[in-house]
């Protein structure tokens, strides 16, 4: 499960570390892999402060030197991150842009979490070998309704679709997921995991939601 911040916020200067550590410690204790993506000027101080995987939101297409202001892989990597996503809904980038950013991304020993809007995105992307495609509906992205009740044949199809393409990927679906029971849902369609955000960022109580999330896995 990977629980992106994105820029709410809620996980504003020392908030993310805060939250980093709610999701190490459901981790701990359930023993389910939580992976954190906090905003890029939080990486630093996240990846310092938890043992848990730390994902950035996104890389640019670009080596360390003359790179004003772009986030490159190498840096990312130097943080203390161990991956990132690239090309998500609110960060998203042309085909050709994707394929050099996973090129660069593994370069530095980053996982990849490449994200796609459709079926026929996620098979197109999928020729780029990241470690994973997320898809997630963008207009399900935010809401109450998990894609794995509004749309799950989106999950059902990304999943078959990117296997015959290539095996070698693994497949997570997001948008909406907020309970455990949206987690066992996306499981039984195929799906390797969930990518998720303000189920878990705008919740009262975020650790009582990370316990829920995980225990049906
Ligand atoms: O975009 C998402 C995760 O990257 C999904 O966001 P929500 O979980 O808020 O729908």
């Amino acid at each position: 499960m990977i629980v992106n911040f994105k820029a709410y916020r809620e996980v504003d200067g020392a908030a993310a570390v805060e939250l980093a550590k709610k999701c190490q410690q459901v981790s701990e204790e359930t023993g389910a892999c939580i992976a954190v993506c906090p905003p890029v000027v939080s990486l630093a101080a996240v990846a310092a402060a938890v043992d848990i995987p730390v994902l950035s939101q996104n890389v640019d297409p670009r080596a360390p030197g003359s790179a004003t202001g772009w986030v490159t892989p190498s840096m990312v990597r130097s943080c203390g991150a161990i991956g990132t996503l690239i090309n998500h809904s609110e960060h998203k980038v042309d085909a050709e842009v994707v394929g050099e950013c996973v090129e660069l991304s593994l370069g530095c020993d980053l996982t990849t979490v490449v994200c796609a809007d459709t079926v026929d995105t996620a098979v197109s992307l999928a020729r780029f070998t990241p470690d994973f495609i997320a898809v997630e509906p963008p207009e399900l992205i935010g809401g109450d309704i998990s894609v794995t009740t509004a749309n799950p044949r989106i999950v059902e199809s990304t999943v078959e679709s990117v296997k015959d393409v290539n095996k070698a990927v693994r497949v997570l679906c997001g948008a909406g997921v907020k309970t455990g029971k949206d987690v066992a849902a996306a499981i039984d369609l195929g799906a390797d995991g969930v990518l998720l955000a303000s189920g878990v960022v705008k919740a009262k109580d975020q650790y009582a939601v990370l316990t829920d999330l995980v225990s049906a896995l």
